[in-house]
């Protein structure tokens, strides 16, 4: 079954049902987690291109966690000659190792730091188990200038996540799980739909309950894994790309792929109380900053480099103003003033878990965007988020999902044929709980 729908999808992390409007507090319990962004460095090795041009290597990893800058500086340098950060990745590094080093944690965190088990996290009303949403999302973000390997990285990100997602479904017999998949890009400063490339620019609206919406963005529900690649393909051939000095095939926007994943317990699938955990993970493979001058850009390709410029700046600002601490935190921070920083709002300071793969050329032509790179890196070390493993629903959800179930309950109870008397539908209620939280009764 291919069912395809089209939705306002919500690209706040979480839908935006922790610590916005319309909760209660008391029905509100969160475990708040102060986390830092998990930030690494990817070293590429040099191109052909590079070679060819009698490029020299300006860096090195001196351990697995700091990259130094191999030439001596002169004394007074405004630079450091070595970072240093969660881990750092040398040029024979292989993605797969990327993946398992720098992004894999989070990338699970998705899906495992669901903790339903935990009986303080449930909330029982007559034996109806309130729906519990987990609002945790993971973010994989790769960044960098132009051409330093960010698409190389990321699609063997997503290929290793996503291998992930599928074999933790396997061993989860227990549950059942639907995927979701949706794909967007921002493209001079235009969001566009990479599955309904038809359906033109799409508004971000902004929900009280979800956070930043994209109008009409489409999610598809994925078959099995084969299907899932298939649509992942389908984004990127959507993707705007175009040559230019740096790179033959350069992305022109920032492709953002969302995939969702809900399970249910086995068995109680249909009209089920028992619904629904959501986690969503977003793969974030940035545009890449480029000087005019390196790229030697003109007409289309100059104004695609001018959009991308502007708006990493904008995420660099946010960067900055969030890793200045909680004071400086509370401040204005200016996610409205790109369509990216406002579509990762969420994940920048906000309740999720993330990772940025920063990616870096080593060739000394390059040297001033790479210390950008590494400056932005050292910022984002310091950016805090509140993942919080959770627990809430928003009380318009509650108060649905209660009349819903309470009605059925009703409509059980009413019918006089119904070889259960009322106390003996408690028991067989009681025992149904018992199965799916053995831990809570
Ligand atoms: N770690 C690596 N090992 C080998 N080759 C790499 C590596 N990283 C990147 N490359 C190669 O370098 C080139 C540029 O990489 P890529 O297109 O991923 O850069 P990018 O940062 O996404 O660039 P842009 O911002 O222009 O889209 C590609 O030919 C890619 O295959």
């Amino acid at each position: 079954m291919t069912t395809s729908m089209e939705r306002a999808a919500g690209f706040g992390v979480g839908g935006g049902m922790v610590g916005e409007g319309g909760l209660s507090e008391d029905r509100a319990k969160a475990r708040d987690r102060e986390e830092k962004i998990y930030v690494t460095v990817r070293l590429r090795p040099l191109s052909s291109k590079e070679v060819a041009n009698r490029e020299t290597t300006d860096w090195e990893c001196t351990n697995k966690q700091t990259i130094t800058f191999k030439h001596p500086l002169p004394e007074r340098s405004p630079y450091p000659s070595s970072y240093t950060f969660d881990r750092v990745f040398g040029p024979d590094c292989p993605t797969k190792q990327v993946y398992n080093d720098g992004a894999k944690q989070v990338a699970l965190s998705a899906l495992t730091g669901i903790n339903y088990s935990e009986r303080s996290l449930c909330f029982i009303y007559l034996f109806i188990i309130v729906p519990v949403f987990n609002n945790l999302a993971a973010t994989i973000f790769a960044y960098g200038q132009t051409s330093s390997g960010k698409t190389y990285t990321m699609r063997g990100i997503v290929e290793s996540a996503t291998i992930d997602v599928y074999s933790h479904i396997q061993k989860t017999g227990e549950r059942e799980f639907v995927l979701k998949i949706s794909g967007l890009e921002i493209y001079n400063e235009v969001v566009k739909d990479l599955l309904n490339p038809e359906s033109g620019p799409l508004r971000l609206l902004d929900d009280p309950d979800r956070g930043t919406v994209v109008e009409r963005l489409k999610e598809e529900i994925v078959r099995d894994y084969d299907h899932l690649q298939q649509i992942i393909r389908s984004c990127e051939a959507q993707r705007q790309v175009g040559e230019t000095m740096l790179n033959d095939t350069s992305s022109r926007s920032h492709q953002i792929i969302r995939l969702t994943v809900e399970s249910y317990p086995r068995g109680v699938l249909d009209g089920s109380p028992f619904k629904s955990l959501i986690a969503s993970l977003n793969f974030v493979d940035l545009a890449g900053s480029e000087r005019a001058s390196q790229t030697l850009s003109e007409g289309s390709r100059l104004k695609e480099g001018c959009h991308i410029n502007r708006s990493l700046l904008t995420l660099s600002s946010v960067i900055r103003k969030l890793s200045g601490g909680s004071k400086s935190k509370s401040g204005h921070i200016p996610y409205r003033d790109s369509k990216l920083t406002r579509i990762l709002q969420h994940s920048l300071g906000g309740n999720a878990r993330t990772a940025i793969i920063c990616t870096m050329s080593p060739a000394h032509v390059h040297v001033e965007q790479s210390r950008n790179t590494l400056f932005f890196a050292t910022r984002a070390k310091e950016v805090t988020n509140s993942a919080r493993v959770n627990l809430v629903v928003s009380d318009k959800v509650l108060v649905k999902q209660l009349q819903k179930e309470v009605a059925r309950l009703e409509a059980e109870l009413r019918v006089p044929e119904a070889s259960l008397s009322s106390e003996a539908l408690l028991q067989e209620k009681e025992l149904q709980i018992q199965k799916v939280h053995p831990h809570i009764l």
